[in-house]
């Protein structure tokens, strides 16, 4: 069973690309919200998340408070690598996990913001990055969340550059408001079942 991970800038369209594969079967794993989910869930995690930026960091009910913890770490270089050296491996074991219990298809994709930057792009066999124009990306977040520009800059200078990511990945979907996006995933998808054979 290979393993492809699939990357993109943020807006650039990973998630409506992965939705797409799930269609044809694909079983996918958002590296994303398995992050939010091992913050609500790991007791460790928990902990150090608290003892590094303030109870805040969780609501009574126990959620995750995300403006809190993004006013902190998207403002501060090391701030944000303290959180990523906390949950980071936390994913890593949950995508382990998810892995191991699934059987009998080709393939499975793993969804992540940040698959290079993490290296999690070496635990899989090939890399996708979806890439769309920043204007088109931040008229996006924009509709979709209540994220600024200024929000969404901040964001991407913490990630590598697109041009990096597009050097580092192995194949290339273009989510732009030109190129049909569905014929290029079934392109990659014929190409990945044919790698199976
Ligand atoms: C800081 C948090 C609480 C902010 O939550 P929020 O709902 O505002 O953002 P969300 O998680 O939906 O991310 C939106 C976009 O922000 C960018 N982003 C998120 N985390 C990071 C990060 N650690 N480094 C750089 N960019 C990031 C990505 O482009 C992502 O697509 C949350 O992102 C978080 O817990 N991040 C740390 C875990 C992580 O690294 N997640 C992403 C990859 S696994
Ligand atoms: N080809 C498209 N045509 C129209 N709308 C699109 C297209 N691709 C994505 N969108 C919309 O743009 C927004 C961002 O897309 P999506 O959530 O898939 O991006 P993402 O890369 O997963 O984002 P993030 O990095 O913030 O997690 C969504 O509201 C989505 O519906």
């Amino acid at each position: 069973m290979f393993k492809i991970g699939l990357t993109g800038n943020i807006g650039s369209g990973k998630t409506t690309v992965s939705k797409v594969f799930e269609l044809l079967g694909v079983p996918v794993f958002y590296a994303d919200d398995a992050a939010k989910k091992v913050m609500v869930t790991d007791r460790e995690l928990i902990a150090g998340v608290k003892a590094a930026f303030g109870d805040s960091s969780y609501f009574e009910d126990g959620a995750l408070n995300r403006k809190h913890i993004a006013a902190i770490v998207f403002n501060d270089k090391e701030q944000l690598a303290r959180l990523n050296a906390m949950v980071h491996p936390a994913t890593f074991r949950a995508f382990d996990e998810w892995v191991n219990a699934i059987k009998d298809v080709p393939y499975v994709l793993k969804e992540a913001a940040l698959l290079f930057e993490s290296d999690s792009y070496k635990m899989c066999d090939y890399s996708i990055m979806v890439q769309a124009p920043f204007q088109l990306r931040l008229k996006r977040v924009m509709e979709r969340d209540s994220l600024s520009r200024a929000e969404v800059e901040s964001r991407e200078s913490k990630q590598f550059s697109e041009e990096k990511k597009a050097a580092l990945a192995d194949y290339i979907i273009i989510n732009d408001d030109v190129q049909l996006l569905i014929p290029q995933v079934l392109e990659l998808h014929q190409k990945f079942l044919s790698l199976g054979h």
